[in-house]
């Protein structure tokens, strides 16, 4: 069949930003149009294109294209294709840009000239950004801004993006049309060489051919990227990390659980007995808000993510596993991805569209939901904090954080697995090497980690009064009606609908050693993790027979009443099962079709029996 696509342009000029990775394309383009998004010290943060609008003094309305980064006009991923279809006037819905804004990163204009010549080649109108003008000074490297523009044949404007500099020089480049310059055309193509040359040419001109000096990162790296040091740094950032979601997190989830629990209280003595009490004391208190304890953990795991993202020790850490993730047929270009998941697979899995090698890609999406995403961390809590005490081991490791590393270890290492016999299935991987840029080391700044930590508040309270309120209404809907019979004995759940459909689950589930009520809170878990929590926290709290009806801390309540080895059964569950919709949702978008996501929900599903299969029988054995 064939298709025809009709293009339906808004009116009015569009800009696009190009430029190597991590020049500070995004960084501007917030600064234009007032957007937030991502920003981050590596190659690689953007891989979509995305569109803000850019206001002029004249009240004009100017769309404002941010594209992920690229080398050349040669693309070797997906994400570099993206960029490269927008230039061509390829990508769909899309007309060509009538603009270029080429960014350049000032301290390394070596590579970035040769993209500049490409894209003028393209026959686009274009200006320059000198970005991290700042950075290049601090660098001692200093560019004449008008000889620079002169060898181009361009307007160039000096910025830093991120303290906001130059930017009015620059909007006042973009407002007036008749300033954009059909460039220069450069003779010769891409490939020949001559851009090399000329790009040499430019630099001598400017004074800037010779070798640039040693850099303070250099000197970091020397210890950081050491063949021994390194790992065992890499270790103990890691380590730290899971410590402190437990032990700095312990203070605010008292009061959030604490909050939550007199404001059960107060409702609940405030309403009569009745329905529309039964509906927000158990459904919405009890339920929700036992999601809502686990959000400074979440904090504090992203805190440390940010750190990690903003300072530039990222790319640092996939150079230091590179090998290690050669032994399962990956590369280290998979890690920033597979990192990523550890917030949330469905970024992680769209960022692989920096993986040149299709294989390499598939492989590295199949096994991103095996890396413990932020929304498995409230299950792991909840369990963790009901049946692991809270005691030091070998003197100052919290034996909570000890569990909770292992169980994002096992994450990891069943990845490693999947990965390795993904690897007997298709056909070898000609091994190339790893070629990824470091860059240069930064001090995050305070801002930024602040903004980014707000965002991430937003988007779980969001999820908390949405899909996760949702569901659990609706499961108290379900778990309420029909009700208890005349002359019922047992709590009125045990005759809903809910009721029945956990007592036909629990056959299913009870060779692993889960209750009805497990079996009941995985069904709204499918849509998202943390439903599992709320959907619990609703269950036992309409099973609660007696008067005090309450909303009750759920940790001590499942602490009484389930087996260490259901506890340890339900977490090897969570460490494998694909609980989320839109993870798979994700998948079939970026592979373009039914069948990956079908088959990672099949193998994900089998995996997780089967490991909650085992952890159960083992471990009543072993505590028999
Ligand atoms: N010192 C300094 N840092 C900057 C400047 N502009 C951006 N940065 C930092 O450089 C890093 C990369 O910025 P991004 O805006 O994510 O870069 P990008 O070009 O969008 O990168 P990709 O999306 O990966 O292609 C971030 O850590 C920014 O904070 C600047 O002018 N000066
Ligand atoms: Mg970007």
């Amino acid at each position: 069949m064939t298709e025809s696509v009709i293009h339906l342009h808004p009116a009015g000029p569009l800009l696009a930003l190009v430029g190597n990775p991590n020049c500070g394309k995004t960084a501007l383009f917030n600064r234009l149009t007032g957007s937030r998004q991502k920003v981050a010290n590596y190659a690689g943060v953007t891989v979509e294109r995305k569109e803000g609008r850019l206001k002029t003094h004249a009240g004009k309305t100017l769309r404002l294209l941010d594209l992920p980064g690229t080398y050349s006009l040669y693309p070797r991923s997906p994400d570099e294709r993206v960029t490269c279809d927008v230039l061509a006037g390829r990508a769909r819905g899309e007309k060509r840009p009538d603009l270029v804004i080429c960014v350049l990163d000032a301290t390394n204009l070596r590579r970035n000239l040769r993209l500049v010549l490409a894209v003028q080649r393209q026959g686009i109108p274009c200006v320059v950004a000198l970005n991290m003008a700042d950075l290049a000074a601090s660098r001692g490297i200093n560019i004449d801004v008008d000889k620079l523009s002169k060898a181009l044949g361009l307007p160039v404007v000096r910025t830093i993006a991120t303290q906001g500099h130059g930017l009015d020089d620059l909007r006042q480049l973009l407002e007036q049309r008749e300033q954009w310059p059909a460039p220069p055309v450069p003779p010769g193509n891409e490939q020949d060489g001559q851009d090399q040359q000329r790009v040499n040419a430019i630099l001598k001109e400017l004074g800037l051919d010779e070798q640039s000096p040693a850099l303070p990162s250099d000197k970091i790296d020397r210890f950081v990227l050491h063949p021994v040091f390194g790992p065992v740094l890499l270790a103990v950032l890691l380590f730290l990390l899971f410590q402190a979601v437990f032990s700095w997190a312990e203070a605010p989830k008292d009061w959030i659980e604490s909050g939550v629990g007199w404001l059960g209280d107060v409702v609940g003595s405030a309403l009569p007995e009745g329905l529309l009490k039964s509906l927000l004391v158990d459904g919405v208190i009890a339920g929700v808000g036992s999601v809502l304890a686990f959000l400074p953990q979440i904090l504090i795991l992203f805190f440390f993510i940010l750190l990690l993202e903003e300072s530039g020790y990222l790319p640092r850490a996939a150079f230091l596993l590179d090998r290690l993730m050669g032994s399962v047929g990956l590369s280290g270009r998979s890690f920033i991805p597979l990192l990523s998941s550890f917030a949330c697979a469905i970024p992680g899995i769209m960022a692989t569209r920096s993986i040149a090698n299709p294989r390499d890609r598939l492989v590295t999406i199949m096994i991103a939901p095996l890396m413990t995403c932020s929304a498995r961390l409230p299950v792991y809590a909840l369990l963790i904090g009901a049946f692991v005490p809270q005691r030091e081991v070998w003197g100052w490791f919290e034996l909570q954080g000890l569990v909770l590393f292992v169980l994002y270890l096992a994450g990891i290492v069943g990845a490693m697995l999947v990965a390795w016999i993904l690897k007997r299935f298709t056909s070898a991987r000609q091994v190339r090497p790893l070629m990824m840029e470091l860059p240069a080391y930064h001090l995050p700044h305070a801002r930024n980690i602040a903004i980014g930590l707000l965002q991430r508040a937003e988007i779980f309270l969001k999820r908390v009064g949405g899909i996760i309120l949702l569901l659990t209404l609706a499961l108290w809907v379900l778990a309420t009606f029909p009700g208890a019979p005349e002359g019922a004995t047992g709590p009125a759940i045990q005759y809903s609908f809910a009721g029945m459909l956990g007592r036909g689950l629990e056959h299913v589930f009870a060779p692993i050693g889960f209750n009805w009520q497990i079996s009941l809170a995985l069904v709204p878990g499918l849509a998202a993790r943390e439903i599992a929590i709320s959907a619990l926290g609703t269950v036992y709290a309409l099973s609660a027979t007696g008067t005090d009806a309450a909303a009750q801390a759920l940790s001590p309540l499942i602490a009484q009443s389930w087996s260490l080895p259901t506890a340890f059964s339900l977490l090897a569950w969570f460490v494998f099962a694909p609980q989320c919709l839109a993870t798979l949702a994700a998948v079939k978008r970026e592979t373009g079709g039914l069948r990956m996501p079908l088959i990672m929900a099949g193998y994900l599903f089998a995996l997780a029996y089967l490991a909650a299969f085992v952890t159960f029988r083992v471990s009543s054995y072993l505590l028999a």
